[in-house]
């Protein structure tokens, strides 16, 4: 039976070698959400990303990943069960082509990966014209459509992305947004996004995690997502 959390994070605490970072986070994010997580520099995001995808080790609290316990599994293991990850600076295969990330994430996403490798082509045109060209040799922008894309034939249920937009230039974070929302609305993914640009997290965000100190202090809940609510929370 579907459940109704794609995502439950409860007292969740993790950090690097003696330092804490994460002092407890909860969240909890339905299939099919779009949810920014936001907050001032140095807070915890990244560490939050890193933590749910299994990079560092929980040492306190659960995660569960569509009702299953994920807690302690690696990070390989939560990518086999549909955990999708977009880091920071991208992180493509320089010296592969664009088809041959694309062929690589497909490895995760078996037989449905091939399928969504085309879809990924209609997403971003771009990548379409350039599939043979050397993926170290592209824009900052283009190697983010080649990140989500080499996420995405992983055939995903949940996508985490680590600050989308930045380094990005204005028209192609438009394309990086319109490609999310139909990710989501055509295949259902449930997408938690760390975010620091204001028009990014407006165009997409349904519903807003807000963190201090390494923990979620507040929501900002669907309806309520506009700039006056968000900007407060995006200084440094
Ligand atoms: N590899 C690491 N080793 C030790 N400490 C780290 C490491 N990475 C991050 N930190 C520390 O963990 C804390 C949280 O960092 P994190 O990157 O999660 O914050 P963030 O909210 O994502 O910030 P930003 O918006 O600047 O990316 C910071 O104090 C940071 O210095």
């Amino acid at each position: 039976m579907a459940t109704e959390r794609a995502l439950e994070v409860k007292g969740l605490r993790a950090g690097y070698g003696a330092a804490p970072v994460l002092q407890g986070v909860d969240m909890v994010i339905a299939p099919g959400e779009i949810v920014a997580l936001i907050g001032r520099n140095g807070v915890g995001k990244t560490t939050t990303v890193r933590a749910l995808i299994g990079l560092i080790r929980a040492t306190d609290g659960t995660i569960s990943l569509n009702g299953r316990d994920v807690t302690a599994t690696s990070a390989d293991a939560r990518a086999r069960l549909g955990m999708g990850y977009i880091p920071q600076g991208r992180d493509v295969f320089p010296r592969m082509t664009v088809n041959e990330n694309l062929i690589v994430g497909e490895l995760i996403g078996g037989p449905s990966g091939r399928k969504l490798h085309d879809f990924v082509f209609e997403l971003f045109p771009r990548l379409a014209e350039r599939r043979n060209q050397i993926a170290g040799t592209m824009s900052g922008g283009e190697q983010q459509q080649l990140a989500i894309g080499r996420a995405l034939v992983g055939s995903p249920d949940f996508m985490l992305l680590d600050e989308p937009s930045e380094g990005v230039q204005p028209s192609i974070v438009q394309m990086i947004c319109e490609a999310l929302r139909k990710i989501r609305t055509e295949i259902g993914t449930t997408i938690l996004f760390v975010e620091q640009n204001l028009d990014t997290i407006l165009s997409i965000a349904e519903r807003c995690y807000v963190m201090e100190k390494g923990r979620i202090v507040s929501e900002i809940p669907s309806g309520k997502v506009d700039a006056a609510n968000i900007r407060e929370h995006l200084l440094i």
